[in-house]
């Protein structure tokens, strides 16, 4: 059973997902499309990604795919824990330009639905974090595009800088509306 949170960002949502455990260890169930139906979340996944982060202070983001290749994706911490942040590109959306963050942990299983339109990125909190993401779309590399996480128009507080970030992740342009 799945539990849906709404978000200062409009259309982004927090899971909860229960764990039933016995004798044998644990079992939860990540995701439902029927339930994310009834919730009001236009979602099916296509691919389905592992991001493996071995070292604390790991950041990856912030990225998001453009029109026509927009994509929502679903995210959760399987191992580890992360400190995990959506920033609303949408001009039309209520919370234009407004970010979030979350901590998403292998402890608290919550996942976080990110809605198309909306980049996204963490810092792990811990080493040997891994993140599984099922996407919307397929991956279209001509469109990968992003803002780096410290683009003064959305003055993001990380918990702390980062010990570990791509060189593309540092080579993204200013945000300019
Ligand atoms: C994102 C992505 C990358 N790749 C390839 C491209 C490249 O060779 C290699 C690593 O890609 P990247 O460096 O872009 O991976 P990464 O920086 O981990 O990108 C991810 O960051 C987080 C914050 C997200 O939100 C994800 O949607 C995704 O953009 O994997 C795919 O095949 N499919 C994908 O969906």
């Amino acid at each position: 059973m799945l539990r849906f949170a709404e978000t200062q960002i409009a259309g982004a949502f927090l899971v909860e997902t229960d764990e039933y455990r016995d004798e044998r260890g644990g079992f939860s169930r990540l995701y439902c499309p029927e339930e994310f139906k009834r919730a009001g979340i236009d979602f099916s996944s296509t691919q389905i990604n592992l991001s493996a982060n071995p070292h604390r202070h790991t950041l990856r983001g912030l990225h998001f795919q453009p029109e026509p290749h927009a994509e929502a994706k679903f995210v959760r911490c399987l191992n580890g824990a992360i400190h995990d942040v959506i920033v609303d590109l949408r001009p039309e959306s209520s919370s234009y330009l407004g970010h979030q963050a979350f901590e998403l942990s292998r402890e608290n299983r919550l996942g976080l639905f990110v809605p198309e339109g909306c980049a996204h990125g963490f810092l792990t909190l811990r080493e040997d974090c891994d993140i599984l993401y099922q996407m919307s779309r397929v991956y279209e590399p001509g469109y990968a595009a992003g803002y780096r996480y410290d683009d003064p128009a959305f003055a993001i507080a990380w918990p702390a800088p980062p010990a570990v970030i791509a060189q593309a992740d540092l080579d993204w342009p200013a945000f300019a509306p």
